[in-house]
């Protein structure tokens, strides 16, 4: 087990956001699914350390303290310096996470081997499509070779060519790195994800392999909406 929330709550002010969450990640890519403020990015906030929980305990591998080397974060509204190269912006990324200039700068080439982004190495962030660019934070992200790496909706927004294509990334460093993968698409669950968790109102409601959830069902788009229709008792997620 790689990361454990151990009772966990949080709330903004007095309004509770999770409730005594008890959640654990192995290696793999789990997905992290939901309704409209389930609570999915509070609970990727106190994975990363962005936030400390208001009871409770967050580990990540064995200990709370150290996370943010050990965690490779790619937030759902992110920024890069538009006139900055893809390289520099890598680098830089790889920098701030403790590495020094040289080793940033071999991390950098390395990460952008594997967002398949190597061509535009050199190009600057503002000529980059909205598909690049979440290439780019997600070579940004995983530069440090960190052991977890957290996706929050790295596929919205984007055309469906552009989304197979991140998805092959995400599918990639899948194999060698613990990914927590937030989303609203099911075709992300189908494609990518052999261990779920699914969050309603601040509690899990599921945890466990996506072929639990759909009750042995063939794994497929619409058998998947169906089983958080009977979960949730709703249509939208
Ligand atoms: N900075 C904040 N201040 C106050 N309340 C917040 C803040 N961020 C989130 N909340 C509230 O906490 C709850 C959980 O929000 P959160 O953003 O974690 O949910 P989510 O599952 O990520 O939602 P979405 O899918 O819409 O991104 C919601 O009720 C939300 O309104």
């Amino acid at each position: 087990m790689i990361v454990a929330f151990e009772d966990v709550s949080y709330s903004y002010r007095r309004k509770p956001a999770l409730t005594n969450l008890n959640w654990t990640v192995s290696e793999g890519i789990t997905g992290l699914v939901g309704p409209n403020g389930a609570g999915k990015s509070t609970m990727l906030a106190l994975l990363v350390g962005l936030r400390k929980p208001k009871s409770g305990r967050v580990t990540v591998g064995g200990t709370g303290s150290g996370t943010r080397r050990r965690v490779g974060y790619l937030p759902q509204r992110f920024s890069l310096v538009p006139s900055m190269t893809v390289r520099n912006t890598v680098v830089y990324a790889a920098w701030l996470n403790g590495l020094d200039r040289r080793a940033a700068e071999a991390a950098a080439d390395r990460a952008l081997e594997l967002v398949d982004l190597s061509d535009r190495a050199d190009s600057a962030v503002r000529t980059l499509s909205g598909g690049l660019r979440q290439r780019a934070g997600i070579a940004a992200a995983v530069a440090h070779e960190p052991e977890i790496v957290v996706l929050d909706e790295p596929t919205v927004g984007l055309d469906p060519g552009q989304r197979v294509r991140i998805r092959r990334v995400i599918e990639r460093i899948g194999m060698n790195h613990t990914v927590v993968l937030s989303t609203h698409l099911v075709e992300d669950v189908v494609n990518l994800c052999p261990t779920v968790s699914v969050l309603d109102a601040g509690s899990l409601r599921f945890h466990g392999p996506l072929t639990e959830l759909v009750d042995g069902a063939e794994v497929s788009a619409t058998n998947l909406e169906q089983a958080y229709e009977r979960l949730l008792g709703q249509e939208d997620t």
